[in-house]
């Protein structure tokens, strides 16, 4: 089956990762850069055919131009859209897919043509499941990716995208988000999941980061639900995204959605009492352990 693929970027993050994807589906690959100039120059060199560049004027976010780009997908008619988990991306993903009717799927993982329908393993609960999905008409998929390096190559050739008009939205303030909370800056984080018993063992946690000199950060139900630690201290995909040279996850399972946040980590080190927790899989260092007794254990050594 012959795709010629769209996808959609506001940003380089994982943009190589979403474009190897779609070619494993697409004889054609197209991005639609939308952001400031220089992105279609940086989006040219992701392993890509062609860029069509949709340049924001200055000040206005990429998300206002969806209606724009979502016409002209309409009249492109591309069998497959994608977009990385960017928020704005998504927002033009959503977009596109309402403008030309096509089916919207967030969390794929993995894309392969059957004859001629599209099929998409996308995770599902949590992480927990990975579902099969499959369409015989359009596709628009956010896509759940690594970060590559493209091979090097000439850049693709860059073309204006004719846009219908230009959306009355500019950003007009600007000022630092949330409390400051220094994880962005952290070469150490101390994260701790819904394996701490109680609120008042955070002092344990507490401890331990003081003497790594580290921040904490935590899981989202830590954060969301229990409200044990800042809402601006959670990791993961719709949490904080940092990139710390060391994150020690403490009685934190390791769900896709925590795991996220901490993709650009140096190296991830976890403890947690289940062997089988998905955590020991994307970590370099792991202990099978009560928390309770490793915290306290690593303060003594570190003492020493
Ligand atoms: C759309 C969406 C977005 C999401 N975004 C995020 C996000 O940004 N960030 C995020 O974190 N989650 C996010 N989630 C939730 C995510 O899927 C998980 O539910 C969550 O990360 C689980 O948190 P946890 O690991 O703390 O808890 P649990 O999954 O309950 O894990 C607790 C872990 O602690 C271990 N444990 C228990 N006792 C101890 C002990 N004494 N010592 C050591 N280990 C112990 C257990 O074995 C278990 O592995 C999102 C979910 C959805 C659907």
């Amino acid at each position: 089956m012959s795709t010629h693929a769209w996808v959609l970027a506001t940003g380089t993050a994982r943009l190589a990762g979403a474009v190897a994807l779609a070619r494993t589906v697409s004889d054609e690959v197209t991005v639609v850069a939308v952001g400031p100039g220089p992105l279609a120059d940086a989006a040219a060199l992701a392993g890509v055919d062609r860029v069509l560049r949709a340049v924001t004027e200055d000040g206005q976010p990429a998300e206002a131009l969806a209606l724009q780009v979502a016409g002209a997908a309409a009249a492109a008619a591309p069998r497959l859209l994608v977009s990385t988990d960017e928020p704005a991306a998504r927002a033009l993903l959503g977009a596109a897919a309402a403008r030309t009717g096509a089916a919207a799927l967030s969390g794929v993982l993995a894309l392969r043509a059957d004859g001629d329908a599209l099929v998409a393993d996308r995770a599902a609960l949590d992480g927990a499941v990975v579902q099969t999905v499959s369409t015989r008409g359009p596709l628009a998929a956010q896509v759940t990716v690594e970060d590559l390096t493209p091979a090097a190559g000439a850049a693709a050739p860059i073309t204006d995208l004719a846009l219908a008009g230009s959306p009355d939205v500019r950003v007009v303030g600007r000022e630092a988000a949330g409390t400051g909370t220094g994880l962005h800056d952290a070469a150490r984080v101390v994260s701790v999941g819904r394996g701490l018993r109680a609120r008042e063992d955070l002092a344990l946690v507490e401890e331990l980061a003081r003497a790594l000199g580290a921040e904490i950060g935590c899981s989202m139900p830590v954060a969301d639900d229990l409200g044990w630690v800042a809402k601006e201290r959670y990791v993961g995909r719709s949490g904080q995204k940092i990139a710390p040279r060391l994150y020690l996850a403490l009685g934190i399972s390791g769900m896709p959605q925590h795991l996220e946040g901490v993709r650009d980590a140096k190296v991830v080190a976890a403890v947690n009492t289940d062997p089988d927790a998905p955590v020991f899989r994307a970590a370099d260092f792991g202990i099978v352990g009560d928390l309770y007794e490793v915290v306290p254990a690593l303060l003594a050594a570190l003492s020493e």
